[in-house]
């Protein structure tokens, strides 16, 4: 799947894709630094080995789990490896891990010597379907989510299918909420293949999660190739976000994105029939769908002054007014601009309150204790 950017690239999607890798990095190139998270640490060790044995000069750059890799920190660590190790404008950083790592890796190739070659490996259903492709890199600070970063697009894309298998069930759902994202902003086929087996979509060796990978990357592809600085179409890729992000502020960065995205998906879509856009069926199909991924449609928990704040500091926002994608329909995207407070509230309400079906709440499906009981440090 192509996607033109600056300059084009390609998004494999399939199995055992590593000896991909050495022509991706091309002639030219001495040393690479591969940006990679514990879990993914054996996938990094068989990189450095096939790479070494092709004459790379190959480093390795274990970063912290999930959010806590995206500060300032943490960047500058890899900046200072990358300066001790001699790292010039050939050389190249693969990002190898979920969403945070590519994150991380892409931020740090855009601002090493002003833009070095970045090659993303996706090991997430997440990281696959959204966060590798398009070339939006960031970290966060203690304002608020992907504060800091840059457009930075990949010299190439590589999603192993088969790194899925180990993944855990939490975070493939995480995955699904960016896929269902996609369906209702662009491909409603999505929304019929998760509705017609919801199981299935959970499974990383069905073949209908391969379908829903390649249909997701294709709407992701479709509009950064139109709109890669997010102009206008790209826009709609935020869909589920303003509120999201909020949540993901509000919890110090601890919730998983795709789950604060489930919870957003469903405030966007109350927002729109509040403001007379959408009928009240698709709402409740946003619920029934992540429902039935095992994904949370309610935040009963939060201070609705601080999710406001938070909302206000979103990158869609232009002067004061406040912006949100919303749907005419499925497929039909368009954007509610400065919504009054008394109806965002009212959005609030239909996601604060009890939902009809019970739904499992991420303390449930609670990370791997990867991070302390204190927020993460920014600087
Ligand atoms: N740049 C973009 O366009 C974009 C798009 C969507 C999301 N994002 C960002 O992506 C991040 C979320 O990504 P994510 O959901 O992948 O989370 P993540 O990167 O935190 O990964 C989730 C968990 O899975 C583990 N993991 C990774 N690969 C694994 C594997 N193969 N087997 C077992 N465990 C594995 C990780 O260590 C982590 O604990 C957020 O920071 C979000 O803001 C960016
Ligand atoms: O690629 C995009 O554009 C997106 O908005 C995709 C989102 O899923 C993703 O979470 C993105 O990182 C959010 O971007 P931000 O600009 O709101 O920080
Ligand atoms: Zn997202």
């Amino acid at each position: 799947m192509g996607v033109t950017a600056e300059r084009g690239y390609d998004v494999l999607i399939g199995r055992d894709l590593a000896g991909e890798l050495p022509g991706l990095i091309g002639a030219g190139t001495r040393r690479v630094l591969v940006v990679h998270q514990g879990a993914v640490a054996g996938s990094a060790e068989r990189i450095r080995t096939a790479l070494t044995g092709a004459g790379y000069e190959v480093h390795l750059s274990e970063v912290p789990d999930a959010e806590d890799a995206k500060t300032a920190t943490v960047a500058a660590r890899c900046w200072e490896q990358l300066g001790l190790a001699g790292f010039t404008r050939d050389d190249v950083v693969i990002g190898l891990g979920g969403g945070a790592a590519t994150d991380l890796a892409g931020f740090v190739a855009a601002t090493w010597l002003r833009g070095v070659r970045v090659i993303q490996v996706p090991t997430t259903l997440l990281g696959m379907v959204d966060a590798a492709v398009g070339g939006k890199t960031g970290i966060n600070t203690a304002e608020g989510k992907n504060l800091v970063g840059a457009f930075h697009s990949p010299v190439g894309v590589l999603c192993d299918l088969d790194t899925l298998e180990t993944l855990p069930a939490a975070d493939l759902a995480a995955g699904l909420a960016e896929v269902v994202k996609c369906g209702f902003i662009d491909d409603p086929r999505i929304l019929e293949l998760v509705e017609a087996d919801p199981d299935a979509a959970r499974d990383p060796s069905a073949p209908v999660l391969r379908e829903l990978v390649e249909r997701a990357v294709a709407t992701k592809a479709r509009v950064v190739s139109a709109d890669l600085r997010e102009a206008d179409l790209r826009e709609i890729l935020n869909y589920g976000h303003t509120f999201g992000h909020a949540i993901e502020h509000h919890e110090h960065f601890r919730w998983r994105h795709g789950e604060a995205v489930s919870v957003g998906l469903v405030f966007a879509a109350e927002l729109a029939h509040l403001a007379g856009h959408l009928e009240a069926g698709v709402v409740d199909r946003h619920r029934r769908i992540l429902t039935s991924l095992g994904l949370p449609t309610s935040y009963p928990a939060g201070s609705w002054d601080d999710l406001l704040t938070a909302m206000r500091r979103d990158k869609k926002t232009r002067g004061a007014t406040l912006r949100f994608v919303i749907l005419d329909g499925p497929a039909s995207p368009t954007r509610l601009e400065g919504p009054s407070e008394d109806l965002l509230l009212a959005a609030y309400v239909a996601v604060s309150t009890e939902p009809a079906l019970p739904v499992p709440q991420p303390e449930e499906t609670a990370r791997p204790a990867t991070s302390t009981d204190d927020p993460p440090e920014f600087l």
